[in-house]
């Protein structure tokens, strides 16, 4: 990936090639304005979390129909995704599609794969709460199966922050988050973007907890199908 050299230093160094964090990567009054934004009568109500996508779900056959991105989750996301370069080798150059998750505290996602109907790019922009995304080393023989039911690493994801997952760490690791209302045991060794945070002091004088509270995650990223044709019969999607 084509990366301002700046960006080099959010590399998380422990993760196969390539994860990276960025703290407060926006700020409150951007958040809040998200917060806002998210439209209430979106939700799918999934049994661990809610869902919502923009600007519109895939096909059975992984295609987008083409639509732009509603504007609150264009800017000022993508304009400072642009400056550090990230999306610049995927097809479309940035994100096509959105998928917002919202977990309250004992929700989460199964160990998964994001799969191949994105160019192996996600930018992930955590809000209101923060929590661990544990990663997986993947089995190669092609089962989608973890190779141990313990995750290798785990990364912090504070409010505010962005995760962008490439390379090989998109290919051959799987990625969850464990259904519990605090992260545990959250220091140096057992974070593997700890001295990348934003605020690590607030987890080590909480005695190395995370109290969950409502968290949501944007999660952009490069659908590489996208139907021309559906867009001009169907007209654009609600946004
Ligand atoms: O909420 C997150 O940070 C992860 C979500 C996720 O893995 C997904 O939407 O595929
Ligand atoms: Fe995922």
């Amino acid at each position: 990936m084509a990366t301002s050299s700046a960006f080099e230093n959010h590399r998380i160094p422990e993760i196969p090639e390539s994860m990276f964090y960025v703290p407060n990567f926006i700020n409150d009054k951007e958040e809040a304005d998200l917060l806002t934004a998210i439209p209430s009568n979106r939700w799918i109500q999934l049994q661990h979390r809610r869902l919502q996508t923009h600007p519109s779900s895939l096909s059975k056959s992984n295609t987008l129909l083409e639509a732009p991105l509603p504007p609150w989750l264009v800017e000022p996301i993508i304009s400072k995704f642009r400056s550090l370069g990230l999306f610049s080798d995927s097809p479309h150059h940035s994100p096509n599609h959105v998928l917002i998750n919202e977990y309250n505290p004992n929700e989460g996602i199964m160990p998964h794969e994001d799969g191949a109907a994105y160019h192996p790019i996600v930018a992930t922009v955590s809000l209101s709460s923060a929590l661990c995304l544990d990663i997986y080393e993947k089995n190669q023989d092609g089962d989608q199966a973890p190779v141990s039911s313990s995750p290798k690493w785990r990364v912090l994801q504070e409010p505010r922050s962005l995760l962008v997952t490439c390379g090989s760490a998109y290919t051959d690791t799987l990625h969850g988050i464990s259904e519990i209302d605090i992260d545990e045991d959250l220091r140096p060794d057992t974070v593997a973007n700890w001295t990348l945070l934003g605020d690590s002091k607030i987890f080590t004088e909480n005695g190395g907890k995370n109290v969950r509270t409502t968290r949501i995650s944007l999660t952009y990223r490069d659908v590489l199908k996208v139907s021309k044709l559906g867009a001009r019969l169907l007209g654009r999607p609600r946004g």
